[in-house]
């Protein structure tokens, strides 16, 4: 039996008359990294915002070992250990790298944060270099690196990457991949949204896809051994 961290059951959002997910469900496993796939506007977003709090379901329920979260406000459902990495990042441009990176720490009131920015600092040693720096000045990729930081600095449970890779240099993706393999070492179960297949099928144990708001697909990514062009017509046909 599967060790299950997240139960998605019937999830149903709409944005006012017009439906988005209708009746999605799926189980994140402890440990792994699932990717959410599926084509432009198949709802993936919508999921993860659902799951982090920032939009509120119609119904269906989000259980979090047990702990229902469908309906809780963002900052109920973040400290029960859910960090979102959302697509803009939210960094605060004029705060230092090191402040941002702190303002993670929130969710445990600020405790041992020495010692989990070091660990981040391990993980990211370009980090520490830039640490004074104002977010603002860093790369697409550095900047990212910081979003993902940030996260950590709650030790999440569960972390929602979504879109990674967005809008970020192919190297980079070969480095989103390498940090995704860390954070599973440390303990951290991945939900990821990923266009970049290439970077979603490397990244992920397991995959589902969306499709008009529910689940039509999904399996192990090693058992397909490399041959991905049934999903991909299937996420796109
Ligand atoms: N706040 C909102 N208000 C109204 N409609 C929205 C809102 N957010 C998203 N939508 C619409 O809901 C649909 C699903 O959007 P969502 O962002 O979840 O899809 P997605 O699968 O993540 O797409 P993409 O791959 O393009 O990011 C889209 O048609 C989008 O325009």
């Amino acid at each position: 039996m599967p060790d299950t961290l997240l139960t998605i059951r019937d999830l149903h959002v709409a944005y006012g008359p017009k439906p988005i997910l209708r009746g999605a469900g799926f189980d994140v496993r402890r440990g792994e990294c699932l990717t959410l796939l599926g084509a432009n506007g198949s709802g993936k977003s919508t999921a993860m915002n659902a799951i982090c709090g920032f939009v509120r379901p119609s119904a269906g329920s989000v259980s979090l070992e047990g702990t229902e979260l469908a309906g809780r406000p963002a900052h109920a459902v973040f400290a029960q250990g859910v960090a979102q990495v959302s697509q803009a990042r939210d960094l605060f441009p004029d705060l230092t790298v090191e402040d941002n990176l702190r303002l993670g720490a929130m969710r445990r009131g600020g405790r041992e944060s020495g010692e989990t920015l070091a660990h981040v600092y391990a993980r990211f040693p370009r980090l520490k270099e830039r640490r004074a720096q104002a977010a603002r000045t860093l790369s697409g990729g550095e900047q990212q690196m910081v979003a993902i930081g940030r996260a950590m600095m709650s030790r999440p449970r569960l972390l929602l990457l979504d879109e990674p890779s967005g809008g970020l240099s192919p190297q980079f993706c070969e480095e989103i991949a390498r940090i995704i393999e860390q954070l599973k070492a440390d303990g951290v179960t991945l939900l990821m949204v990923e266009q970049n297949l290439n970077l979603a099928f490397r990244a992920a144990d397991r995959f589902i896809v969306l499709r008009d708001g529910r689940v039509v697909d999904g399996g192990d990514v090693a058992a397909m051994a490399g041959d991905h062009d049934a999903i991909v017509r299937n996420i796109y046909l």
